[in-house]
């Protein structure tokens, strides 16, 4: 997908919402365990529940791979049935020597059809760079991440700026406002609006609300920008909302009430770019 098209998305659907399918089969409810493929059926299940009311699902790869085989099936099972024209997130985190950055691209974006991966930076440059590689692709790049563990290298000053504000920098050189997001955590509030100053054009993920105690407003009145330029994650506070017979209604209810307060800021955004 393109960023004029993840641009008009938000727009057409009032949301800015990615639903996290961090999908823990200890988690899930227990009637489903029955079922040939649990981890698909409880996806399924949400995806239904909840497609008209984000832009993108997130697949947090290490909730499938820590199953072998079987969750490498779910996974590509669950990318398949996500319809088309929403975006997708393999969240995988990788990066690596540039020959292996390669496979890597090509795992996520040739045989799983994700559009986007996130990654992480620390090899630098030709470690990024092989994920820019392919059209209407994207790398999502960590920048400022939403964990405690955030403070120590991130945070770390280097001169007279923040280690993570060298990465960001770094990142706009590489890639361009369509092939290339950046994470910055929901958590970091602080930080918002610097970071939006520093970086006004690219897309951020933006996880890190829910669960994680982030808040929703402070993102959107501090980071969007005139194309919207967010896609907020939220994952174990959607899709665990129930666990009974009724979760999915459960998910979707929570995921209706962020999608709602979205359609507003969205609408405050409008107003003040006319
Ligand atoms: O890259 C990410 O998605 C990510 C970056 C970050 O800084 N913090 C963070 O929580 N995440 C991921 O976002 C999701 C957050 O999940 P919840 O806290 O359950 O909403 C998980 O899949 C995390 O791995």
């Amino acid at each position: 997908m393109n960023r004029q098209e993840l641009v008009n998305l938000i727009k057409e659907k009032q949301s800015y919402l990615c639903v996290g399918l961090d999908t823990d089969i200890q988690k899930i409810p227990k009637h489903l365990l029955s079922h040939a493929d649990p981890v698909f059926a409880f996806n399924k299940a949400i995806i239904d529940a909840t497609k008209d009311l984000c832009v993108a699902y997130k697949i947090n790869t290490a909730f499938y791979e820590c199953m072998g085989i079987r969750g490498w099936e779910s996974l590509q099972r669950t990318v398949e049935y996500i319809p088309s024209g929403i975006f997708t997130i393999a969240d995988a985190k990788r990066g690596d020597i540039g020959n292996t950055s390669t496979q890597y691209a090509k795992t996520f974006f040739e045989t799983y059809k994700f559009d986007s991966v996130t990654v992480a930076p620390y090899m630098g440059k030709d470690s990024v760079e092989p994920f820019l590689q392919f059209p209407e692709k994207w790398a999502i790049m960590l920048g400022l991440t939403s964990n405690e563990g955030s403070k120590d290298f991130q945070l770390l000053e280097t001169g007279n700026e923040f280690l993570f504000e060298k990465v960001l920098k770094a990142g706009v050189q590489w890639g361009t406002p369509e092939n290339m997001m950046f994470v910055v955590g929901a958590t970091q509030s602080s930080q918002l609006g610097h970071i939006r100053k520093l970086v006004p054009d690219h897309f951020f993920l933006v996880p890190g609300v829910g669960a994680q105690g982030g808040s929703l407003e402070d993102i959107s009145t501090q980071a969007m920008n005139k194309d919207c330029g967010l896609l907020v994650n939220a994952s174990r506070a959607i899709i665990y909302a129930g666990n009974g017979e009724d979760f999915a209604i459960d998910a979707r209810n929570v995921a209706l009430t962020y999608q709602q307060e979205m359609a507003i800021y969205l609408r405050k955004m409008a107003t003040a770019v006319v």
